[in-house]
């Protein structure tokens, strides 16, 4: 009896360096594990904002050039659409990022900029076609243009960990001016389709109908203006903090 409770005692302890060894083991593999999503992340980040940066740059040459050429606005919506739609829409992965968490920014806020925007390009300006040679948006167009050329390329060479301090100032700085700018041209394109889509009706899902609701495109545009009061200011000063955090003075050591 007494030597089968001496032979218990002394596997005690083997058996828990046997399960402390386990545990490491699991803990090593998970890390490892941890370390190839983190490392495919970053593959993956610095392969789209790349790929974003130059969809944005040969948007920008693409105006450039219209502009030099004409001399005018008219028709430049329609001469880079394809472009703009395909660089724009693909800014919606943005939010897959942030949901997924393989990049730190707030999934709603980034929602909110995206998901204005494709609807600018798809729901506004494509679909109503005597707003694109407004000068409205050429003032977005540019705005948003210059924006995701600095902010894609802050990612893209944060990522590589080479960030020219002219990029990071840019990226942090010219949004004070560029903002605005491009609430202003979005803001007046909605304004400017508001008569068109009345008399069109379009988009209308007028009673009786057999879902029994009714949709007016046309007021719902009225809606999407009012938001942006209560929104805008949510981003900006959003960026306003990100620009202290990221461009503010150092705090002074204390004696
Ligand atoms: C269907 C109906 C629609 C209803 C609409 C309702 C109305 C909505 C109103 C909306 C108004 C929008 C107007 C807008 O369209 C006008 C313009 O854009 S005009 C042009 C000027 N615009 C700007 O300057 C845009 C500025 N805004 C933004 O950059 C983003 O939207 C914002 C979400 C505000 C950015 O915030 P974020 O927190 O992401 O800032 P950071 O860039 O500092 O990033 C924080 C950290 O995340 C890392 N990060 C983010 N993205 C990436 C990425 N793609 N790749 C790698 N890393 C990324 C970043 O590095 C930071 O990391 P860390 O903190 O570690 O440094």
């Amino acid at each position: 009896m007494a030597a089968e409770v001496e032979g218990a005692e002394a596997a005690q302890p083997a058996a828990s360096a046997e399960k402390k060894k386990k545990l490491q083991q699991q803990q090593k593999a998970a890390e490892a594990s941890r370390g190839k999503a983190s490392f495919l992340a970053t593959a993956w980040l610095i392969l789209y904002n790349t790929v974003m940066t130059a969809g944005w740059l040969v948007l920008a040459v693409s105006m450039a050039r219209y502009g030099l050429a004409k001399g005018s606005n008219r028709g430049l919506y329609r001469s880079i659409e394809k472009t703009l739609k395909i660089f724009q829409t693909g800014a919606l992965l943005e939010v897959v990022h942030c949901a997924t968490g393989i990049v730190p920014s707030s999934a709603v806020l980034t929602a909110f900029q995206v998901s204005s925007r494709v609807f600018l390009v798809w729901a506004v300006t494509d679909s109503v076609k005597p707003v694109q040679n407004e000068y409205s948006v050429l003032i977005y167009l540019s705005a948003w243009t210059l924006t995701e050329i600095v902010r894609y390329s802050f990612y893209t060479f944060s990522l590589l960990k080479y960030l020219p301090r002219a990029i990071k100032w840019a990226r942090y700085t010219l949004f004070i001016v560029l903002y605005p700018l491009g609430v202003t041209g979005e803001l007046l394109t909605i304004y400017h389709a508001l008569p068109h889509v009345y008399r069109s009706k379009l988009f209308a899902y007028p009673l009786p109908n057999a879902l029994n609701i009714s949709f007016d495109y046309y007021y719902f545009l009225i809606i999407v203006m009012i938001s942006y009061v209560p929104i805008f200011p949510q981003l900006y000063f959003h960026m306003m903090s990100q620009r202290k955090k990221v461009l503010g003075e150092p705090k002074a050591k204390e004696s």
